[in-house]
């Protein structure tokens, strides 16, 4: 039976203060208060003991549809969101075919509404096939019925300083965001772990810090030069911090973030030789870890993000260096952000809700997430129960790939219910698609 309000009793919005009560009714928060109570009608839901945060935004995603639906589909992908407490996620462009035409962004567009479980917003390319030759019609994209406003050619960098001085002209032109994925190819030939003591001794080749750090610093100086703003994927140094809080500094519009791997993991991971740990950029020294800790709690990186990077077993149980990078994300990013950013007191909750849902939405200009709780505001809201604690089991995740580097750890924070426009897109490890 569906009910036409839902009462959310005794949470405790964004883990401060009292507890309340909040009402939602056709898509919108309607009353906040102790005293509200709705109709007789309405669904009310216990929160007590709960935290009610603004739906979580993930402006880095990989959903493998079109091309490798055997590893994730955007159906899937959106179980993993929501059942992760994301009301929007942002799906990279490197699909197959590439998202650099609007018959692509729309096809993800369409079939994320039609699932209706998160909003999956297409990531368009800067470049044709992520070639890095030719400019794509980013405005065709922009203006389509997905309405485009963030663009990459993540999983490549925009190596040509030129393509990427023009990208950021034309995207200034349409007011949309141009991502990095900061890697100096000629820097990184054959890399497949992080350059330093423990990849020497292991006998894998190295992707040292400076191949990240040198584009970064050179779109910080093209984004000054250009007037425009340059977001940065994937921070994993503590040079890369340096850069930023330099440019932020001097005025320069810069935006970064980082993924809760290189928040928790480091290159000590790699012992095993198991793939599971090959990432781009690839998990760093422990000196890095921190560095981009206090850089998170500091704001000069924004936002979290998960580059949740599903692969087939076939292209993980490989030798190390045959291999595809990337690991999952979704369904365990907010528990990664409580274990090493709010136990140890760098963040508080409400820190929590800039970091994974006001600042990310600001930064790829969505108007209707990472909203205020507060009454008139559309209801996208995740439910989180800080003093749970839960095993990371893939076999049970809704991700249709397993590489997950996470397995077996006991993490704290469980997602209980995500709330997209008023409806329960997600409960208790169920999900509910239109
Ligand atoms: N992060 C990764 O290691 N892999 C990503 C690409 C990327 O984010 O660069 C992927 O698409 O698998
Ligand atoms: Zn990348
Ligand atoms: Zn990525």
């Amino acid at each position: 039976m569906t009910h036409t309000e839902i009462l959310l009793t005794n949470v405790v919005l964004y883990g401060d203060g009292e507890r309340t009560n909040v009402l939602v009714r056709d898509g919108v928060i309607r009353e906040i208060g102790t005293d509200t109570a709705g109709s007789s009608d309405a669904e009310v839901i216990d929160g007590a003991g709960r935290i009610l945060l603004p739906g979580l935004v993930d402006i880095h995603t990989h959903l493998r549809e079109p091309g490798r639906e055997d590893t994730e589909t955007v159906a899937t992908g959106s179980a993993a969101a929501a059942l992760g407490g994301f009301t929007a996620v942002f799906a990279m462009a490197n699909t197959d075919p590439v998202a650099d035409s609007a018959v692509v962004t729309d096809h993800v567009w369409q079939r994320g509404q039609e699932i209706g479980l998160v909003d999956v917003h297409p990531v368009g390319a800067i470049t044709v096939g992520l070639k890095g030759k030719q400019l794509t019609e980013m405005a065709s994209m922009a203006n389509g019925k997905a309405r485009v406003r963030m663009f990459s050619d993540d999983g490549v960098c925009v190596e040509n300083p030129l393509v990427m001085r023009r990208a950021l002209e034309y995207a200034r032109g349409l007011g949309v965001l141009i991502a990095q994925h900061a890697e100096e190819p000629r820097l990184t030939v054959g890399a497949v772990a992080h350059e330093g003591p423990t990849a020497a001794r292991l006998g894998l080749t190295g992707w040292p810090r400076a191949a990240e750090e040198a584009i970064v610093a050179r779109d910080a100086l093209l984004a000054r030069d250009s007037g425009y703003r340059v977001h940065i994927c994937h921070a994993s140094t503590a040079g890369t911090v340096e850069l930023v809080k330099w440019a932020k500094a001097q005025g320069i519009n810069i935006t970064a973030e980082v993924t809760p791997h290189h928040l928790l993991l480091d290159d000590s991971r790699l012992e095993t030789y198991d793939a599971v740990n090959k990432v781009n950029p690839p998990l760093r020294e422990q000196s890095d870890v921190q560095a981009l800790r206090s850089a998170l709690a500091a704001g000069i990186i924004d936002c979290v993000a998960t580059d949740h990077a599903p692969h087939a077993a076939q292209d993980k149980c490989c030798g190390f260096a045959h291999a595809r990078p990337g690991m999952l994300g979704l369904q365990t990013s907010l528990s990664i952000i409580a274990e090493v950013m709010v136990k140890p007191g760098l963040l508080t909750w409400r820190d929590v809700a800039r970091v994974m849902s006001e600042r990310p939405a600001e930064i790829v200009q969505l108007t209707d997430q990472g909203r205020p709780i507060a009454v008139g505001e559309p209801a996208n809201l995740a439910l989180v129960n800080p003093d749970a604690e839960w095993a990371v089991k893939s076999d049970e995740f809704a991700s249709l790939s397993t590489n997950n580097p996470f397995e077996g750890m006991v993490l704290p924070a469980t997602v209980d219910l995500t709330m997209l426009r008023g409806r329960i897109t997600a409960r208790e490890g169920t999900v509910f698609p239109l």
